[in-house]
């Protein structure tokens, strides 16, 4: 099962793989044409009915796989309308060949009373909104065939059905294709089970790698609202420092640019003006005293209150008062919560209502009766194992990060590079996936964030090899995040 959000990162994961969405255009229509055969006999007439987007691509390709059959291309709308380079390459394709070809002005015309087959490739996962004209109205002629006489294939999903839900877009009135059969790609989509209608799943070429590791359509979810304003696209608070000063900042600065609005900083009195030194960027919060403790306690959690996602650990040291104060905000705590460094070592034996996002290397990971094997495959499973038995959200860092959800879902990272083991790269990804678990969840703000993080890095190695440093990371993280 795979919602259409997550289906569009994966095609275009694909793309950077290799596999170009023509080139899955080209199989989907093939599968589009292949159960055609499988419900109409050669010579019968087949009329197929294109949107002017991909999913109306995918049926042009498949008119080219059912020679032998009557076929009828019908586009909604003019040629130049087309949405995409590749369906309308397709369309162009059908017309140079002679296909029959129709380009449709008033859809009050479309009539398939003697159609064997209607193919609806009008509207896939595009759709927002109930169908409008033309769609609406050839959508009512669509399902008039299907009453008289003609079986009706729709392309990925029934036209004017959300692919998510299985409901029509825009309202349980609009309008949508009432399928006998459907045709979807590479998985089943949420919506589709809960309609009566015969279902093929068809494999179109996307290699499991596209899902199974991060790459460029895992951006696709993140950015900010053109009309946003401030503190909508987060809100951090890194709470860290005492033996160290450059770790918390390094986090801090890292949310900055990975697009929080505010990052604030809670550390000891005792290092607060060196932290605020590095950058007049951050808000900082000095606590009395040296080290955190217990008697910050209130403090700590009346301001976590007024932050999307907290980031609990950098350079907090592992004195036992300062564990046991990280063990008692964790414990109380219902927000979404970063946790990497020493404050890890409280996670395996606490109750928490907090999402927390858990970010150890491998040692860390066996500190916390995580177990680690060799083979990337084998580790992938112990640590989605591990992130099941804490009911916690893994980033498991490493030369192919892990990252694993509280459900079992498990994601590879292969970006980044050994010039990366040089202190502070840890303490940057901590910030990086506070500032994205402000808006995303958890589970995707993590696989995100590792993959954000390792381009800065390779960008980084680009320029200085293995001497990079931390904050040479900082400053590549918004192309790595926001250049398309
Ligand atoms: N990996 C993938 O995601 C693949 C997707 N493919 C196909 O691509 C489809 C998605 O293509 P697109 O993203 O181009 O989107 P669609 O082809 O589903 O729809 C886009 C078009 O619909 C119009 N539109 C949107 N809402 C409307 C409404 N309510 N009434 C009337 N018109 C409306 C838009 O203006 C645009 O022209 C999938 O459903 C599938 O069929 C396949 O070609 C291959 C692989
Ligand atoms: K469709």
């Amino acid at each position: 099962m795979i919602s259409t959000d997550r289906m569009a990162a994966i095609d275009a994961n694909a793309a950077a793989l290799g596999v170009p969405r023509k080139q899955l255009m080209e199989s989907s229509g093939n599968a589009v044409a292949r159960v055609v055969r499988s419900v109409a006999e050669p010579g019968e007439s087949v009329e197929l009915v294109c949107g002017r987007g991909n999913n109306g691509g995918d049926a042009s390709v498949a008119a080219r796989f059912l020679s032998g059959y009557d076929v009828t291309v019908h586009l909604l709308g003019r040629p130049e309308s087309i949405t995409t380079d590749i369906a309308g390459e397709n369309w162009e394709t059908l017309v140079n060949a002679g296909i029959p070809t129709e380009s449709v002005v008033d859809a009050g015309s479309l009539e398939f009373g003697t159609a064997d087959v209607v193919v609806d490739a009008m509207l896939g996962t595009g759709i927002s909104g109930a169908l409008r004209d033309p769609e609406r109205t050839a959508a009512e002629r669509i399902n008039d065939a299907g009453e008289a006489r003609a079986t009706v294939v729709s392309v990925d999903v029934p036209s004017g059905i959300d692919a998510d839900t299985g409901a029509p877009a825009g309202g349980a009135d609009a309008v949508a294709v009432d399928a006998d059969h459907v045709v979807t790609f590479h998985d089943e989509k949420p919506g589709l089970g809960s309609l009566s209608v015969e279902l093929t799943v068809a494999d179109i070429g996307i290699p499991e790698a596209a899902e199974r590791f991060t790459g460029p359509g895992d951006l696709l979810g993140i950015g900010r609202a053109s009309d946003s304003h401030k503190g909508e696209n987060g809100e951090v608070l890194v709470v860290g420092g005492g033996p160290y000063t450059g770790a918390p900042t390094l986090s801090a600065r890292a949310a900055l640019r990975a697009g929080a609005d505010l990052v604030r900083v809670a550390c000891p009195a005792a290092v607060a003006r060196e932290v605020q030194g590095f950058s007049e960027n951050l808000i900082v919060h000095g606590l009395s005293g040296e080290t955190l403790g217990p008697s910050h306690l209130a403090r700590i959690r009346e301001l976590a209150a007024d932050h999307d996602t907290v980031v609990f650990g950098p350079g907090l040291g592992d004195a036992e008062a300062t564990l046991s104060f990280v063990r008692e905000f964790l414990a109380e705590h219902e927000g979404r919560i970063v946790v990497d460094a020493d404050a890890l070592r409280v996670v395996p034996d606490m109750e928490t209502s907090a999402e927390l996002i858990c970010t150890p290397h491998q040692g860390e990971l066996e500190a916390m009766g995580g177990k680690t094997a060799a083979d990337p495959d084998d580790r992938a499973a112990l640590v989605g194992e591990f992130a099941a038995d804490l009911g916690h959200t893994l980033l498991v860092k490493g030369a192919v990060d892990v990252v694993a959800s509280p459900d079992g879902e498990v994601r590879l990272n292969r970006t980044g590079n050994p010039g990366m083991t040089v202190g502070g790269t840890g303490d940057v990804l901590a910030g990086t996936v506070g500032a994205l678990a402000a808006t995303t969840d958890p589970f995707e703000a993590a696989a995100t964030g590792a993959y954000a993080n390792g381009l800065a890095g390779d960008s980084a190695a680009e320029t200085n090899g293995d001497g990079l440093v931390a904050t040479d990371l900082i400053d590549r993280l918004p192309q790595a995040l926001y250049d398309e």
